[in-house]
């Protein structure tokens, strides 16, 4: 009998810090048609004209300051995470590590599972929400590649795994070792998304952004609504910490260009606390199974100096779930009953 094969997919990394490298690696991700939704003569003078030339040195300088002697940290924490799944789960699995974009591939991945004869495939995005840029994206990619093969073993995908009890416990004691200390408020940081893919996802057609409390509360209406997942992640997490409603907020950062994204934003609440004489801040960033730029760069450095300048003190990072044996746990729940 043949294995079961398993592909963990997180979004992507450079191969290396250099403006080359970081140009390949925006120019693949922000090309997609499900990260920049507009159309593809637009799609391609905004990113081969504007982003890449532009964005990419000053990316660049920023993935120098977080890359370590082993690489990107995303990648780093995929491979101890793809090493300890691997191992826990046995010798029927087969489980391969891709990223959407850049190395090691998914087509390199799932030419692996073909010449390894896997009995079936399970497709894990490593995204605990679902969205069309992300766990679409994904999805997409692996249909088409997959499609074109004559022999189709039977393929399955996770969609989401926004409230899996394992994972928002690991979110929650990873916060509660800050807790002895005295934070004048926490912030659940997700990454945005443009408003308008909120709206396309929107399988009601008539919910998001347009009713009440949309998209802050997942009903059968909005399943697929990233923000509705979001709030939901925050709330398990917040309730597992015993958080009060006042004591946190929910908010969306790593907005780019100028069209509306999720609201609000990250750095306008960050003005606000400070407005209000907040000083010390504990951030969790629950949209990431692993530190990566977005974390480590964004939150611990850059909205930290925005904080100090509007008169903050201290903007603490709760680590994410990288490869804690807890998040392998669950992980492992994840892929064998989702
Ligand atoms: C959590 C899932 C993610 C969604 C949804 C997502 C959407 C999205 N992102 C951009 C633009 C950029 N994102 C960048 C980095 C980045 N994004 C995610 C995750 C999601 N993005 C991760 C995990 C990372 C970090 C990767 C790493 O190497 O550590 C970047 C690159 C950095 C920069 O130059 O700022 C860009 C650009 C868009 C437009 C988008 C659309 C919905
Ligand atoms: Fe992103
Ligand atoms: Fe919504």
């Amino acid at each position: 009998m043949g294995k079961k094969g398993i592909l963990l997919v997180n979004l992507g990394t450079p191969d290396s810090p250099s403006t080359a490298d970081v140009r390949k690696y925006l120019d693949e991700f922000l090309m997609d048609e499900r990260v920049i939704d507009i159309n593809a003569i637009g799609r391609t003078l905004l990113v081969k004209g504007i982003i890449v030339p532009f964005r990419g040195p000053k990316s660049a300088k920023i993935y120098k300051e977080i890359w370590t002697d082993a690489g990107s940290p995303l990648l780093i924490n995929g491979n101890k995470v793809h090493e300890e799944i691997t191992k826990k789960l046995g010798d029927d699995y087969m489980v391969e590590l891709a990223m959407r974009y850049q190395t090691p591939s998914i087509p390199d991945a799932l030419e692996r599972f073909k010449q390894a004869k896997v009995d079936s495939i399970k497709v894990v995005p490593l995204f605990p929400q679902y969205a069309s840029a992300s766990t679409g994206s994904v999805h997409q990619l692996v249909m088409e590649i997959v499609s074109k093969w004559q022999a189709i073993p039977p393929i399955s995908f996770v969609n989401s795994y926004y409230d899996h009890p394992g994972m928002i416990k690991v979110f929650a004691d990873n916060a509660r070792k800050h807790l002895d200390q005295k934070w004048d408020h926490i912030l659940f940081s997700f990454h945005g998304i443009p408003q308008r893919q909120m709206r396309k996802a929107d399988v009601s057609g008539e919910h998001c952004l347009k009713v009440e409390n949309c998209c802050s509360v997942l009903t059968e209406n909005n399943k697929y609504c990233y923000s509705a997942q979001c709030h939901q992640t925050a709330r398990l997490i917040s309730d597992e910490l015993g958080l009060k409603k006042e004591d946190f907020t929910i908010c969306y950062q790593s907005r780019l260009g100028n069209d509306p994204w999720m609201k609000p934003y990250t750095s306008d609440i960050l003005k606000e606390l400070a407005a209000k004489g907040a000083k010390r801040l504990l951030v969790l960033c629950p949209a990431f199974v692993s530190d990566c730029l977005e974390t480590l760069y964004e939150i611990s450095f850059e909205y930290q100096e925005e904080f100090v300048e509007l008169g903050g003190e201290k903007i603490q990072l709760v680590e994410s779930l990288n490869d804690n044996p807890a998040w392998i746990d669950a992980l492992e729940d994840i892929i064998l009953n989702k």
